[in-house]
């Protein structure tokens, strides 16, 4: 089943910026697809359309199969149960005077009705639902009533994704959430990331400068260079010699061959 489809979308900013420019997308039930490309090139452009932080100018834009334009309140919480966002910087997105168990479950708030699917059983309490979430991301119960500040990076990363996979959404879109944590960490997250999208059957927009972390985690890749995509292989044909030239720097630049 097709989670998101985005058709011939564009995206100009003041100034004529042309950010996204007729960009095509469909990501498929439990599948990765990542989409990389140098600063600038529309990679956070994409990630805003495809969380409906940003409007795009033309184009079509639909989730489960519906088209969705994200005028009414309706269409816009239908989004974001189903697409929600791991940022770069967990930081920007945690309250730093909210306690982490708070922070976790914050998304549920709108969605009193929700029963996510990571729960068997109706939980008792809100706090027993950060529970889950926290162990669900691998960090220690002994953090639900510390304070971000208290957290490393890598932490805070994992209370971030804790708290994009409450409303157990289909869809994650990832925009360079390892790129300000240090290599080690990178790779922990990596590997939580691909652990939640195998057991839940979740469906992940990896976007990164870092060609190795996409092909670590992607199936399908989409190249993007100034806001157009310029290649769209499966990760078999990496090396293929049908690669655009452009992949093939990005490849050589990654030292990959
Ligand atoms: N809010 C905005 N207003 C005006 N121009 C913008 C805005 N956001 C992005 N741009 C421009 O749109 C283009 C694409 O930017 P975008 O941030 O999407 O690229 P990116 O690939 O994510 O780059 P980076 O990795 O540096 O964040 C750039 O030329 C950028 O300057």
């Amino acid at each position: 089943m097709n989670i998101i489809e985005l058709t011939d979308v564009s995206k100009t900013y003041e100034r004529n910026v042309k950010a996204l420019k007729q960009f095509s997308l469909s990501v498929q039930e439990g599948e990765c697809v990542g989409v990389i490309g140098e600063s600038g090139s529309g990679k956070s452009t994409l990630a805003k359309l495809l969380v409906g932080l940003e409007r795009k100018d033309q184009g079509d834009l639909s989730i489960l199969g519906s088209t969705v334009s994200l005028q009414n309140k309706k269409e816009k919480a239908y989004f974001r149960q189903h697409v929600q966002m791991v940022f770069q910087d967990a930081t920007s997105v945690l309250n730093p005077k909210l306690p982490i168990w708070k922070s976790v479950i914050e998304p549920l708030e709108n969605f009193k009705k929700l029963k996510p699917r990571y729960l068997d059983k109706s939980p008792d309490s809100a706090l027993e639902i950060a529970k889950v979430l926290l162990n669900m991301v691998g960090l220690d119960q002994q953090y639900l009533q510390a304070f971000p500040d208290d957290l490393s990076g890598g932490q805070k990363q994992r209370v971030g994704i804790a708290r994009a996979i409450s409303l157990s959404p289909k869809l994650l879109i990832c925009d360079e959430p390892t790129s300000s944590l240090d290599v080690t960490v990178q790779k922990q997250i990596l590997l939580l990331l691909k652990e939640l999208q195998q057991k839940n059957q979740m469906s992940i927009v990896f976007i990164s400068h870092d060609i190795r972390a996409v092909v670590f985690m992607c199936e399908r890749i989409i190249v993007l260079k100034d806001g157009e995509k310029v290649d769209e292989f499966l990760i078999d044909d990496i090396y293929s010699n049908e690669r655009h030239p452009y992949t093939k720097i990005l490849i050589k630049a990654a030292s990959y061959k």
